[in-house]
This record gives structure tokens, C-alpha cells and sequence, in this order.
């Protein structure tokens, strides 16, 4: 039966891309023309820079890229102002025919999960198109984003072996028959996905696997075939281009590559009078920068 997965590839192949920015505005780095005093200023005139930063972002990415990745925390920092500039920056992002994946990183008992899948891939004005789903509370934490995903038709990804170093102090402990605990847990993704497969093979119950660990990636791609894997960490943690083949399946399908930081702040880079950079020139060393992760990764996938 056709499930998101579908929809995920067939945008990827039309766009040639399977890369992803993440939205992750920190003002520290804004450039003054977006706001100058970051100590003073209201929660509402920093979400307005948000989002006229995150517009700029959209606009120079949208040729590249096939989603965008807010990450929730950088709005909740502002409370019900940050929220707006959350849900402004999704529709935004629509608007461009993006798609959305909410970095929340969500999961709870049963009951707390379906409202959170709820927020995420229901109806509501937060919700995208995929969300991140923590799955430490065992299956009753995330099988309600797979039922709510369901019956919207939208996606999930579950962490599975995550980008930062300390990530082997729990998801690389050893169980009592030796297998460790990311691949147990791939193990239960393995059955839901023979269960939710689209026409292209691929479930809509995706996995985190970061850029930064290419050898787990490889026996992780091996063992999930049904699985697209959300791979960040790409760029500014350290993952590099040559070694993202491994994530992909033998089409160059099967994974979305996602930067950051490396590309949203790329004007940062060698120029010490960043904070005067125009939006001009952010829109063009963005694109640049975009453009040039896409082909890239787009080399590696021999595409
Ligand atoms: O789920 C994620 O997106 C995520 C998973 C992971 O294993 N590692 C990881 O860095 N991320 C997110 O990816 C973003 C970091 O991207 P960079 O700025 O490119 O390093 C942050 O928003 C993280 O929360």
C-alpha cells in the first residue's frame, strides 16, 4: 500500500536531492540586520527575526533540499512566541513545496505519546510531515506515532544509533546475549516495517542513524532494508561525504542527509565581520552552500 515513504522518494527523485537543512536559529549568530540587541529585546521581536531568518534560509535552500528540520527547541526557548514563529516557519516551508520533518525527539507513556503524535502529524498548526521519536519508553511510547502517521499518511523516525559521541554510553551497552541495545531495538523496527511497506519498499517508520558512526550504519543498512534513515551529523560534527555511501541502498535511495548549523551560519565562516552580513549575501552563501552538500552527496550515491 502507498505510504509516505512514497511520497518521501518520489520528491527526492524529482528533486535530485535527499538532503535536508536543519532549522536551528540561535541568535547569537544572526547578523545585526536581523537584530542588533539580543539582550534587551521582547520574545516577540526575537521570533520575528527567527523567522525572517528561517524565510531567508527557505528561500535559498528550496531548490536543494527536499525537507526542512526545525528543531523544537530553539523555539520553545521563547514560549508562545518562539511557537509562532515554529508554525509560520513550517507554513512558510510548505508554501515552497518543502517537506517538514519536527525535530522533537518526543515519547512518553501511551496515553502523553498520542498527544504528542497528535501535535506532531495530526491536525494541528505544528504539526509536519515526519517527526523524531525517542523510543527509551519501550513500545507503548512509540507505537502511537506510528498509528497516528498511519492514518495521516505522514512518517516517523526512530533514534536508533545517534551522531554524538556519548551516544555508546546507552545505545551501545551489551545485553545479556551479547547483541547490543541500538540493534535490539533495530530488531523490533524490523518487524514494524515488514508489516508497513509502501511501492517502494520502504516503510513510513524510519530510524536516526548519524553520520558520524558510517561502520554501525553499514550492518544497520544491512539488517533494516525497510527503513529510510534520517543520517545527521553531516558537516559540522564531523560526518563526511565520502563516508555516507553506506547509508544508502544500491538505487541511492534509502537515507536523507542532514546539515545544520553548517549551513545556516556558512557566512560565519573565515569572515570576522559576519554580524554585517546583508540578507543578500546570506541568501547567496546559503544557496552556494546547499548546492554544493546536495552534489556531493549526490556523487556518493553515483546519482
Ligand atoms: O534527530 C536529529 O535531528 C539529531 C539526531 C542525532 O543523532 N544527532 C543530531 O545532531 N540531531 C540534530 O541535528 C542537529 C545538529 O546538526 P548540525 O548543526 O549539522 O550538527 C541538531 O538539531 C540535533 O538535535
Amino acid at each position: 500500500m502507498r505510504n509516505f515513504a512514497d511520497i518521501l522518494i518520489e520528491q527526492s527523485i524529482q528533486k535530485k536531492s535527499v538532503f535536508v537543512v536543519g532549522l536551528d536559529p540561535d541568535i547569537a549568530f544572526f547578523p545585526h540586520f536581523l537584530i542588533k540587541d539580543t539582550q534587551d529585546a521582547s520574545q516577540e521581536v526575537i521570533a520575528n527575526a527567527i523567522f525572517q531568518f528561517n524565510q531567508i534560509i527557505i528561500d535559498a535552500v528550496a531548490d536543494h533540499v527536499v525537507a526542512i528540520k526545525p528543531q523544537l527547541a530553539y523555539y520553545e526557548v521563547y514560549g508562545s512566541h518562539g511557537i509562532r514563529a515554529l508554525e509560520e516557519t513550517i507554513a512558510y516551508a510548505r508554501s515552497k513545496g518543502l517537506l517538514i520533518i519536527n525535530d522533537a525527539k518526543r515519547g512518553d507513556i501511551g496515553s502523553t505519546s498520542l498527544a504528542y503524535a497528535k501535535a506532531f502529524l495530526g491536525q494541528s498548526p505544528l504539526s509536519g510531515d515526519m517527526v523524531t521519536v525517542n523510543p527509551f519508553l519501550g513500545s507503548d511510547g512509540y507505537l502511537p506515532f506510528v498509528d497516528v502517521a498511519k492514518n495521516n499518511g505522514k512518517g516517523l523516525f526512530i533514534l536508533l544509533k545517534t551522531s554524538n559521541p556519548s551516544s555508546h554510553e546507552i545505545q551501545n551497552l551489551s545485553l545479556e546475549d551479547g547483541e547490543l541495545l541500538y540493534f535490539r531495538i533495530a530488531e523490533n523496527l524490523h518487524k514494524l516495517s515488514l508489516s508497513t511497506k509502501g511501492e517502494h519498499d520502504y516503510s513510513f517508520i524510519g530510524t536516526v542513524v548519524g553520520a558520524t558512526y558510517p561502520l554501525e550504519a553499514e550492518r544497520i543498512r544491512q539488517f533494516l532494508p525497510h527503513c529510510i534513515f534520517l543520517v545527521p551529523g553531516f558537516g559540522m560534527q564531523g560526518g563526511k561525504a565520502e563516508d555516507l555511501k553506506v547509508f544508502f541502498d544500491a538505487k541511492g535511495h534509502g537515507a536523507l542527509i542532514s546539515s545544520s548549523r553548517g549551513i545556516i551560519y556558512c557566512y560565519m565562516d573565515n569572515n570576522p565581520y559576519w554580524e554585517a552580513t546583508t540578507a543578500e549575501e546570506m541568501h547567496t552563501l546559503i544557496q552556494k552552500a546547499a548546492l554544493q552538500a546536495k552534489e556531493q552527496i549526490n556523487a556518493v550515491r553515483g546519482i
